[in-house]
């Protein structure tokens, strides 16, 4: 389990945090190595289907022995339960498609990072004043980067990643981090539904770099 910090830095370094889910077990486990492979130590996989605790613990015993410094967080997190139970599965970091002060209560002071999903300044708000510093904007292409320049000077103290319908074109991503976001969040349009299908990972690897290589070239 990382430290909030830790996870902060390492998700911060690599600028995007890729995320996924898929219902089945041996798929999950062959993107999360296709990640690692293409230079990743952060994913987000996500509680979207029954399968998802059993795979995720899987996916977390490989991760122990054969990527030790890669950290597995889980998202899709809507209530304490879910939040209690990842947590005991071993889960790094947690994210949540909205705002859930329990699970922000529950998280902080076990020391573990929980980015929730806001999308108005209230909520970034009541986020902040639980003690969140990580805010996923989301969904991201509904909210667009002139939300995030408009409200920047307001948090001057909190580290912002948008997601859902972020693109990985060049274009995208730089008007992103130039309104002011820490990192991108990144799903289907990096990891799809149909690549995992036809087990296309090399497809994910080679993306994966290029997106990698691109928000490198864009913050220096
Ligand atoms: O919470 C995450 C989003 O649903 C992912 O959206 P995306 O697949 O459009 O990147």
């Amino acid at each position: 389990m990382s430290t909030i910090q830790n996870a902060i830095d390492v998700i911060l370094k690599q600028g995007m945090l890729p995320l996924y889910f898929n219902s089945d077990e041996s798929k999950s486990i062959a993107v999360l190595k296709t990640l690692y492979n293409a230079g990743i130590r952060a994913v987000e996989y996500t509680s979207r289907g029954p399968e998802a605790l059993s795979n995720f613990k899987k996916m977390i015993e490989v991760r122990n022995a054969e990527m030790p410094e890669m950290l597995l967080g889980i998202g899709t997190i809507k209530n304490l339960a879910q939040a209690e139970t990842y947590y005991l599965a071993g889960a790094d970091f947690f994210i949540s498609p909205g705002f859930v002060p329990e699970v922000a209560s529950f998280l902080i002071a076990k020391g573990v990072l929980y980015a929730p999903g806001c999308m108005t300044p209230t909520e970034i708000i009541a986020a902040e004043n639980a003690g969140v510093k990580f805010i996923k904007l989301f969904p991201g292409n509904i909210l667009g980067p002139d939300f995030m320049s408009g409200i920047r000077d307001i948090f001057p103290d909190l580290i912002f990643m948008p997601t859902g319908g972020v693109d990985t074109t060049r274009q995208s991503i730089e008007t992103w981090f130039n309104a002011g976001v820490s990192a991108v969040g990144m799903g289907s349009k990096l990891i799809s539904k149909e690549v995992m299908e036809f087990d296309a990972y090399e497809t994910i690897e080679k993306e994966t770099k290029r997106v990698l290589d691109l928000i490198e070239t864009i913050r220096k």
